[in-house]
């Protein structure tokens, strides 16, 4: 990993791990990926030959900057979508700390009007962290956005099961889609796409 992007990643996952600790107010907490689920990212995609991500829930840029060092001096890139005005400031300044604008588009919008307006498979990869009272809801598209034999990652699947159950019912009861959850960080549900 480039070094400076490695202490940047290590200065915002510090600041997030305190300031969740610290405030009240839900709007207010990062609720960032654990590292280790940014490692199960970046092995997904440097096994894979992925060259568009939508993520869904930037925060501050954490996630997102996790999945871009990867595509560094490569035609890949990420787009990724956040709804709070405050956090969508934050994550501008990290990934132009960590030199990655390039590869990186940010939508400020509710992901599921984003959602709407993408083409059928548009994205070979989904890594969905957002507000998971919607994911039964924006499922549909989702899954049409989503290229066939690609990958969807769903954190918070142990985590915050009770939130996630409706969905993961749905995703295992569908014909076309292969699951597991595996207990990387916060658990994270792996869809594969038929
Ligand atoms: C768990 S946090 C994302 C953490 C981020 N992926 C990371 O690991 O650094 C979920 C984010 O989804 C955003 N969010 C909630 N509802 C949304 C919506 N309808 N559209 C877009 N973003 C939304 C929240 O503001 C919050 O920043």
């Amino acid at each position: 990993m480039h070094t400076s992007i490695e202490n940047l990643l290590n200065e915002i996952e510090s600041f997030g791990l305190e300031n969740d600790n610290i405030v009240k107010e839900d709007r207010l907490k990062m609720k960032n990926i654990t590292k280790d689920t940014g490692q199960f990212l970046t092995l997904l995609l440097k096994s894979s030959k992925v060259k568009n991500v939508l993520e869904v829930g930037t925060s501050n840029g954490y996630s997102t900057i996790w999945l871009a060092r990867n595509f560094i001096n490569s035609d890949a890139h990420v787009t990724t979508v956040e709804i709070d005005d405050r956090k969508i400031t934050m994550a501008r300044d990290n990934f132009r700390k960590a030199n990655l604008q390039k590869y990186i588009t940010l939508h400020h919008e509710d992901a599921g009007a984003f959602l709407k307006k993408q083409a059928n498979e548009t994205f070979d990869f989904i890594f969905l962290d957002s507000d998971r009272s919607h994911y039964v809801g924006w499922w549909e598209d989702l899954n049409r956005v989503l290229q066939r034999n690609s990958l969807m990652i769903v954190d918070n699947a142990n985590s915050h099961r009770e939130e996630v159950n409706d969905f993961i019912k749905l995703i295992q009861s569908s014909d076309n889609h292969d699951s597991l959850i595996v207990s990387v960080g916060k658990g994270v549900l792996i869809i594969l796409k038929n």
